[in-house]
């Protein structure tokens, strides 16, 4: 950290700023503060937390987009924010194997923003929730120096148990629903000044898709874990393998990823990037990676993209996720501090 930063906060030169500790290290000193009693089933660090209600269960997730930092006005309307914002908060529920079933919202706007992206705004929410029979119950208002968008989302498990990240064993397969790699491929076009190379891959930075039906599906097929894939397919991979005690070992993406491969080929080749690290680093598609025994059915659209391995017992600094048995060379994913 520069000594200018330093200066303008109060702490011992010696003490962690945000900017030194990755995000888990963050989340470390962070949940040991907060309270937990029998109301909460499934409490921080998975996708959505599960809490008991008089009448039941209710999956609740949030996830806040900032100006500059998960788009630029520049580049997205707020139509595309809107979308965005609503799949991101749907994935997180839909990847516990429930439902989604509301969302608040919660915009800070500064005083220069056009009325009518406002509008956009919550028209993407809705063009996003309406086809699921979400609904947008309420939200709140503030001024700021720049656009946030926060989201709270709900959602009903339908009587089935969550599928918490953890729960993935030896054995499992693992397999993935969704795209994989476009959204950042979009977004390298969009920083390049080259958003007409490809089109479908900047419109689905702007505004992705989820399989969001396929999270339930999972969960009903009785998949071991789940999440949504938002900072990167090994970040999130390594994410479901620490919480499960497992190593994933991802298949050859040339082979296991290979529809998504071609999608980005052409912006690859272009940029004169590898691909790959789109592949296997890219966020925000929000598609699901899952897990699941041996013998179930994979439903559709998942297909096989990886194993789950035992952890070796010896090795102590064996990495969480392997590709085709070997560590990894691309970058793994998106950290919001330790980037
Ligand atoms: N400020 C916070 N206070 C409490 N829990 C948090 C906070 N920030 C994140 N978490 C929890 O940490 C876990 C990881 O968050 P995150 O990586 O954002 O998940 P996701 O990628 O599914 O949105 C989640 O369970 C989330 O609820
Ligand atoms: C202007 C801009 N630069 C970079 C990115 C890339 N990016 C920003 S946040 C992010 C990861 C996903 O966002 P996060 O807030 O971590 O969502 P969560 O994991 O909580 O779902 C990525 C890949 C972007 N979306 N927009
Ligand atoms: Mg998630
Ligand atoms: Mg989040
Ligand atoms: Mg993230």
């Amino acid at each position: 950290m520069t000594d200018s930063v330093r200066a303008r906060h109060p702490v011992a030169p010696s003490a962690p700023l945000v900017a030194d500790l990755s995000e888990e290290q963050l989340l470390a000193r962070i949940f040991p503060h907060l309270p937990r009693g029998p109301r909460t089933l499934v409490g921080p660090g998975d996708d959505a937390a599960v809490v008991t209600a008089p009448d039941g269960r209710v999956v609740v997730t949030t996830d806040v987009l900032v100006e500059d930092r998960h788009f630029r006005r520049a580049w997205s309307s707020g139509r595309d924010v809107g979308r965005r914002a609503a799949v991101q908060n749907l994935a997180d529920v839909a990847s516990m194997g429930a439902v989604p079933t509301s969302l608040v919202v919660a915009l800070v706007l500064p005083g220069d923003l056009p009325a009518e992206w406002v509008e956009g705004l919550a028209q993407g929410f809705g063009e996003a929730c309406a086809p699921h029979g979400v609904d947008v119950v309420g939200g709140d208002l503030s001024g700021g120096p720049l656009v946030v968008v926060a989201v709270t989302a709900h959602g009903d498990l339908e009587g089935r148990d969550p599928v918490l990240r953890s729960g993935a064993r030896p054995g499992d397969v693992v397999a993935h629903a969704g795209a994989c790699g476009t959204s950042a491929a979009g977004l390298a076009l969009l920083e390049a000044g080259l958003a007409d190379v490809d089109p479908a891959a900047v419109a689905s930075f702007r505004a992705p898709t989820s399989p969001l039906a396929a999270g339930p599906l999972a969960a009903a097929a009785g998949a071991s874990a789940m999440l949504d894939v938002s900072d990167g397919l090994l970040r999130d991979a390594g994410r479901l393998a620490r919480a499960s005690g497992v190593v994933v070992d991802l298949d050859d993406p040339r082979v296991a990823l290979a529809p998504d491969l071609a999608r980005v080929r052409t912006a690859a080749q272009r940029l004169g990037v590898d691909p790959q690290a789109w592949l296997l680093g890219g966020g925000e598609d929000h598609g699901l990676l899952a897990t699941f025994p041996p013998d179930a059915a994979l439903p559709a659209p998942f297909r096989r993209i990886g194993r789950v391995r035992a952890r070796s017992p010896l090795a102590d600094a064996e990495p969480d996720v392997l590709v085709a048995g070997e560590v990894p060379a691309v970058r793994p994913g998106w950290d919001h501090f330790a980037g």
